[in-house]
């Protein structure tokens, strides 16, 4: 009988490294059996929403993710099956039209600022990280790169910042560290804390006899 697949979340707050610490693990396992699941693709629709009205979104609450649909594709990707992704549009605050057909794959790398927060979600995960970098760092990446990648003026990430990410943050995302198994400082350039995610995720599938 198929194994069950592997779920990894890697969780931490925006701007601390998530991305890039999933993509080093997703990359080292390139041409084994990985996919990348991102909770930001979940976000709600809002295309009924006239776009003034998406610009007051709360981006950092727990009710802004659609994550029953997220659970639900989790399971199907457990059960072998492939899924229908979402696609997000940062600059128009709303999924695309597009999806992606993702085929299910032994390892799971699950990414988000509020993965631990749904128990849910915490449930279906074999190994829980928290990328943990400060706050003065966090904002100086978010600001360089939504500025670069998601089409903001320097006033917006800063007032969005100061009004919604930080408190949020402080609210919602930090309390989950107490959830992971691993917290790793810094984020995406921390090499040796990559490795011996790398090392352990390999063990576990040596188990299962995936490789
Ligand atoms: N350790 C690091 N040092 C410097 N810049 C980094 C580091 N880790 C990530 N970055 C950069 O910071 C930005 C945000 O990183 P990202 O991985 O997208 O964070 P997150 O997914 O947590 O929001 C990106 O432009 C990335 O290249
Ligand atoms: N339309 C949107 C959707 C999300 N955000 C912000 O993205 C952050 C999460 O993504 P990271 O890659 O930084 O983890 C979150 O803090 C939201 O504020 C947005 O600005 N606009």
């Amino acid at each position: 009988m198929a194994q069950k697949p592997v779920v990894i979340g890697v969780a931490g707050g925006s701007g601390s490294g998530k991305t890039s610490v999933t993509k080093a693990i997703y990359e080292h396992f390139k041409g084994h059996s990985i996919l990348m699941l991102e909770q930001d693709y979940y976000y709600k629709d809002q295309s009924h929403l006239p776009f003034e009205e998406r610009l007051k979104t709360n981006y950092d609450h727990p009710l802004a993710f659609d994550n029953d649909l997220l659970l639900k594709h989790i399971q199907k990707l457990l059960k072998h099956e492939s899924i229908d992704k979402p696609i997000y549009d940062y600059t128009m605050h709303t999924r695309s039209n597009e999806i992606i057909v993702v085929e299910p794959k032994e390892v799971i790398i699950l990414e988000g600022i509020l993965i631990l927060e749904d128990e849910r979600l915490r449930n279906m995960m074999d190994i829980k990280l928290y990328v943990d970098t400060d706050a003065d760092l966090r904002i100086i990446r978010r600001l360089l790169r939504d500025i670069k990648e998601r089409g903001r003026s320097i006033d917006s990430v800063i007032e969005q910042y100061v009004n919604v990410v930080r408190p949020m943050h402080n609210q919602f995302i930090e309390p989950t560290k107490r959830y992971a198994d691993v917290i790793i400082p810094e984020g995406g350039h921390n090499h040796v804390a990559i490795d011996l995610m790398v090392t352990k995720i390999q063990t576990i599938l040596e188990q299962k006899s995936f490789l």
